[in-house]
């Protein structure tokens, strides 16, 4: 059973990063998918299709950990069993957010390899449990696919073999980053929308 006035406050904290992401310019054209947990087996997750910069808590639903609709006759997100595995994964996710901004899209089409290094910013110092700029954060790169079963596979194989990834890219769509609350995981998302657009402006300086 869903604890409903739980489901209620995840809610209305999902439509509120909506907003936020949205009037950034991360999340256009009703792209991105946000979600919540709620319990051990279940979180709240957008509906798939919905305008990010307008949710109201009708356009957020609960689903299990398969990614199965849970009391709701609606349809999760598309990409829903991305954000399934994070939370089968480590039981200390809280949220999870995806954007799509400019920068995700444009860097991770610019870097061959499947994986960018961000160092020696600052800035890495909003993730959790970084203390310093001396350190390397590794966002891995996946390629793009429809087969989103395949891909979550692929996300939670790699997140087990290297349990310290704050965060990966999806090659010419977007990022998928974590956090212990949504406060955590908001601060999350806006460091790396930072660094990337950090990472861009330095491509451009270069060419
Ligand atoms: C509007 S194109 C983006 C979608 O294909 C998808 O990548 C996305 O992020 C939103 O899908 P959704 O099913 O609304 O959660
Ligand atoms: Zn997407």
């Amino acid at each position: 059973m869903i604890d409903l006035p739980f489901f209620s406050r995840q809610a209305q904290a999902i439509c509120d990063a909506g907003r936020f992401l949205y009037q950034q310019g991360w999340s256009p054209a009703t792209s991105s998918n946000y979600s919540a947990r709620l319990d051990s087996e279940h979180f709240a997750v957008t509906v798939s299709g919905r305008h990010k910069g307008q949710l109201t808590p009708a356009d957020v639903m609960a689903v299990d950990l398969q990614g199965q609709p849970v009391q709701s006759e609606a349809r999760p997100s598309a990409e829903t069993r991305l954000h399934a595995v994070l939370y089968e994964w480590r039981d200390d996710i809280g949220a999870v957010l995806h954007t799509h901004s400019i920068a995700g899209t444009v860097v991770s089409r610019l870097q061959a390899g499947d994986a960018l290094i961000l160092e020696d910013y600052e800035l890495q110092k909003a993730f959790a449990g970084v203390a310093t700029h001396e350190g390397q954060l590794c966002l891995p790169i996946f390629d793009n696919t429809q087969d989103i079963e395949q891909l979550a596979k692929e996300t939670l194989n790699y997140l087990m073999a290297h349990p310290e990834t704050p965060a990966y890219l999806i090659r010419g769509h977007g990022i998928y980053t974590w956090g212990r609350d949504m406060a955590e995981t908001l601060r999350h998302i806006e460091a790396l929308e930072f660094l990337l657009a950090c990472e861009l402006a330095t491509l451009r300086a270069m060419s």
